[in-house]
C-alpha cells in the first residue's frame, strides 16, 4: 500500500524509464514510487472494458524493457521484431493502430539512437531535405536499411522536399532578432555581404510584386507584423505594427484588408533543388516522397508520372497540405495523391490558427472517404523540444488526432533536435493506445457513411467485401483479420473501415509491405504467396502457431485480393471465418 512519502508521479513521470514504461491497455494510471521504484500503477478512475465496469490495480513495473529479447525473431513470416514482441506482450487487441513518423535530425542520427526510435515504435523515418547535406541523408538512409535488414525492424523511409515558399534569408542577426513597435525595416531580395541592421532579405525575387502600400507582412503566422509604408522598385519599406521575434528562415505571408494575398501559386511546387532531391530519393530507394506546398493535383500527378518513368517501384507520393491554395483544391489533391500530410506548421502561417482544428478534421475526413492515408504533422508535442514532459494541451491534441482516426502522427523538432525524442515517441505511443481503446469502446467506427470509390464492378465488390469484413470482424468479436494482398489494395480498404481487430496484411511484395507501414491498423508481413489461397492461409496459420502467436480457439477473418494466374482456380473473393484448431 502506498504510504505517506511515496511519490505519485504525473503523466510525464510514467515515461521515466528510457524507452518508456508502457501501461497495458486499460491501465492508465498514476504509478506510485518509493525509493525510485514503481510500486504499482493504480487506475484512479473506473474505466469501461468489454462492456463491464472495472477498477484495475496493476502491481509491478509494467512492460519496462519491452522489445528486449527480439533478436530471435526473423523467419519465414516476415514479422518485424517490434510487432512480434508487442503481440506477445499485449495480444491481438493490444496492437497499436496509429502509426508513428519521426523526423530524423542531429539529435537522433546515430545507429544507436535510430534503433531506440525503431524499438519505441517508429514506423516511418522522415528526412527533411530543407536541412543538412546529401551525404548526411545518404548515411541515414543506409543506417535505417541496415537496421531493417540486420535487426528485423520494418521502418519505412520518407523524404520531404524543401518546396518553394517566401521566407527570410537574412534578418541582420545570426539567430533571432527582436522587432520593436514602430521600428522601420527594409525588405529586399538584393543579396548582400555581412548583415545589415533593420534589413530583411527575402528568398524570392518577386516577393514584392502585387504588394501595395497598406498591406501587411506577417512573420511565421503571427510572430510579428509589419505594414508596408513605401514601395521602392522591388523593395519595401515597412513599419512594425505588432512587435515580436524574427526567426532565421521565418516564413512571410501577405495580407490585405484582413485577407491573405495568395502567393504560393507563383512559385514552382518543385524547385531545381527539389528535383535533384527527388532523384536522390529514387536512387536511394525510399518509400515515400512528401511534396511540400502542393497547390493543385497536376503537380502530384506530374511527380507520380515522373517516378513511374524512373523507377519500377511505385514510390508513394504524399501531398502536403500547407497553403490556402491546397485547401481550395483539397479533394482533387487527395484524389491524385497516395496520401496526405496535414502540415500544420506552414498551414498555420496561411490560415488563422483557430481554423486549424476544423481544417484538420475536414482533411482527415476527405482522406478517409477517398481511402488515402493521412499524417497529422507539426507541433504535436512541441514543448518537448525543450522539456521532458508534454503539456496537457499537447496530449489532448494528440488524442484528438487519434480520435479522428488519422493514420499516422508525426514528430518534427521533438525527435530531430530535441533531447527527449524517445520520450516524445513514447508519449505518442501511450496516448494513441489509450485513445484507440476508448474509441473502440465507443464503437465509433460504425458511424462512417462511405463514399463509393470504384466505378468498375470488381472494384466495387472489393470495397463491399472489405467493409462487410470489417463489420463482421467487429460484430463477431474476432481476434484478427488476415488479408492476402499483392499491392495492398484490400488491406487499405479494410483499414479504411477502422475495424477493432488488427489487420495482418500478407504480401509477397516488399514495396507493398513498406508502403503499408503508414496505414492505420495494418501490420504488413512479407511472405511467399502462391495462387492457391487455401495453401497460403494454411501456411501462414501454421507459421503463426509455430511462433506461438496464435492459439487454438482464436478466430480470424480471412480475405484476399490474390487473383490466380491459372484459370483452374476460381477467383478468391470470399470472406472466411476460421477458428484455429
Ligand atoms: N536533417 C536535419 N538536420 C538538422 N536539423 C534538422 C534536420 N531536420 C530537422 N531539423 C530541425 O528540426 C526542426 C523541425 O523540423 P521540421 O522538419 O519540422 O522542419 P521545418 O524547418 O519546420 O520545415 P517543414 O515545414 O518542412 O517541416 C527544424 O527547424 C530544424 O531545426
Ligand atoms: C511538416 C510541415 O512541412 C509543416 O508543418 O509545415
Ligand atoms: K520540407
Ligand atoms: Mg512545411
Amino acid at each position: 500500500m502506498a504510504v505517506l512519502g511515496d511519490l505519485a508521479l504525473k503523466f510525464g513521470g510514467m515515461i521515466k524509464k528510457e524507452g518508456g514504461v508502457d501501461l497495458k491497455d486499460g491501465v492508465f494510471g498514476v504509478p506510485i514510487r518509493r525509493d525510485g521504484k514503481n510500486l504499482c500503477a493504480l487506475n484512479p478512475r473506473k474505466f469501461r472494458a468489454g462492456g463491464g465496469v472495472q477498477a484495475v490495480m496493476q502491481v509491478g513495473v509494467e512492460s519496462a524493457g519491452v522489445y528486449q529479447d527480439s533478436k530471435s525473431l526473423e523467419g519465414a513470416l516476415g514479422f518485424d521484431v517490434v510487432t512480434e514482441v508487442e503481440l506477445r506482450e499485449k495480444g491481438f487487441l493490444g496492437l497499436r493502430k496509429t502509426k508513428l513518423v519521426c523526423t530524423i535530425g542531429p539529435a537522433c542520427c546515430s545507429l544507436e539512437d535510430l534503433e531506440k526510435l525503431a524499438m519505441g515504435g517508429m514506423n516511418v523515418a522522415r528526412l527533411n531535405m530543407c536541412h543538412n547535406t546529401r551525404e548526411w541523408h545518404q548515411d541515414l538512409i543506409r543506417k535505417i536499411k541496415k537496421l531493417n535488414e540486420e535487426k528485423g525492424y520494418c521502418v519505412s523511409l520518407m523524404i520531404d522536399t524543401e518546396g518553394s515558399q517566401i521566407h527570410v534569408v537574412d534578418h541582420g542577426a545570426p539567430s533571432s532578432v527582436k522587432a520593436e513597435d514602430g521600428s522601420i525595416w527594409f525588405f529586399t531580395n538584393e543579396k548582400f555581404e555581412g548583415s545589415r541592421p533593420f534589413t530583411i532579405q527575402a528568398n524570392y525575387e518577386g516577393f514584392a510584386e502585387g504588394i501595395e502600400v497598406g498591406d501587411e507582412i506577417v512573420f511565421d503566422g503571427g510572430m510579428a507584423t509589419f505594414e508596408v509604408v513605401e514601395k521602392i522598385g522591388n523593395d519595401l519599406r515597412c513599419k512594425c505594427t505588432d512587435p515580436g521575434l524574427l526567426l532565421p528562415r521565418a516564413k512571410l505571408s501577405f495580407w490585405r484588408d484582413g485577407m491573405l494575398v495568395e502567393r504560393n501559386y507563383e512559385l514552382p511546387t518543385l524547385s531545381t533543388k527539389d528535383w535533384s532531391d527527388i532523384e536522390f530519393g529514387i536512387s536511394e530507394d525510399v518509400d515515400f516522397i512528401a511534396m511540400s506546398f502542393v497547390n493543385d493535383a497536376d503537380a502530384v500527378t506530374h511527380l507520380k508520372n515522373y517516378i513511374a518513368t524512373r523507377s519500377s517501384k511505385s514510390i508513394k507520393v504524399l501531398a502536403k497540405i500547407e497553403s490556402m491554395e491546397a485547401l481550395h483544391k483539397l479533394e482533387e489533391i487527395v484524389a491524385a495523391s497516395d496520401g496526405i500530410m496535414i502540415a500544420r506548421g506552414d498551414l498555420g502561417v496561411e490560415i488563422p490558427l483557430e481554423q486549424i482544428p476544423t481544417v484538420q478534421e475536414e482533411i482527415t475526413y476527405v482522406c478517409r472517404q477517398l481511402n488515402k492515408p493521412v499524417v497529422v504533422a507539426s507541433q504535436l508535442l512541441e514543448s518537448m523540444v525543450e522539456y521532458p514532459t508534454p503539456t496537457r494541451a499537447e496530449v489532448a491534441d494528440v488524442s484528438e488526432a487519434v480520435r479522428q482516426y488519422a493514420d499516422a502522427l508525426m514528430l518534427s523538432g521533438e525527435s530531430a533536435i530535441g533531447p527527449f525524442g524517445q520520450k516524445a515517441l513514447s508519449v505518442l505511443r501511450m496516448t494513441s493506445s489509450r485513445m484507440e481503446l476508448w474509441s473502440r469502446e465507443e464503437n465509433r467506427q460504425n458511424v462512417l457513411l462511405q463514399h463509393s470509390l470504384g466505378s468498375s464492378l470488381p472494384d466495387q465488390i472489393a470495397e463491399q467485401i472489405c467493409s462487410s469484413a470489417a463489420g463482421m470482424a467487429n460484430n463477431l468479436g474476432l481476434d484478427a483479420i488476415f488479408v492476402y494482398t499483392r499491392h495492398g489494395c484490400m488491406a487499405s480498404l479494410i483499414s479504411r473501415n477502422r475495424p477493432n481487430p488488427p489487420i495482418f496484411a500478407f504480401t509477397n511484395d516488399s514495396n507493398t509491405r513498406m508502403a503499408l507501414t503508414l496505414q492505420w491498423g495494418v501490420t504488413p508481413l512479407l511472405v511467399d504467396l502462391s495462387d492457391d489461397m487455401e495453401a497460403n492461409i494454411a501456411k501462414s496459420i501454421d507459421l503463426l502457431k509455430t511462433k506461438g502467436l496464435i492459439k487454438n480457439g482464436d478466430t480470424v477473418l480471412v480475405v484476399s485480393d490474390i487473383i490466380p494466374t491459372t484459370t483452374t482456380q476460381t477467383v478468391f473473393q470470399s470472406i472466411q471465418v476460421k477458428t484455429i484448431v
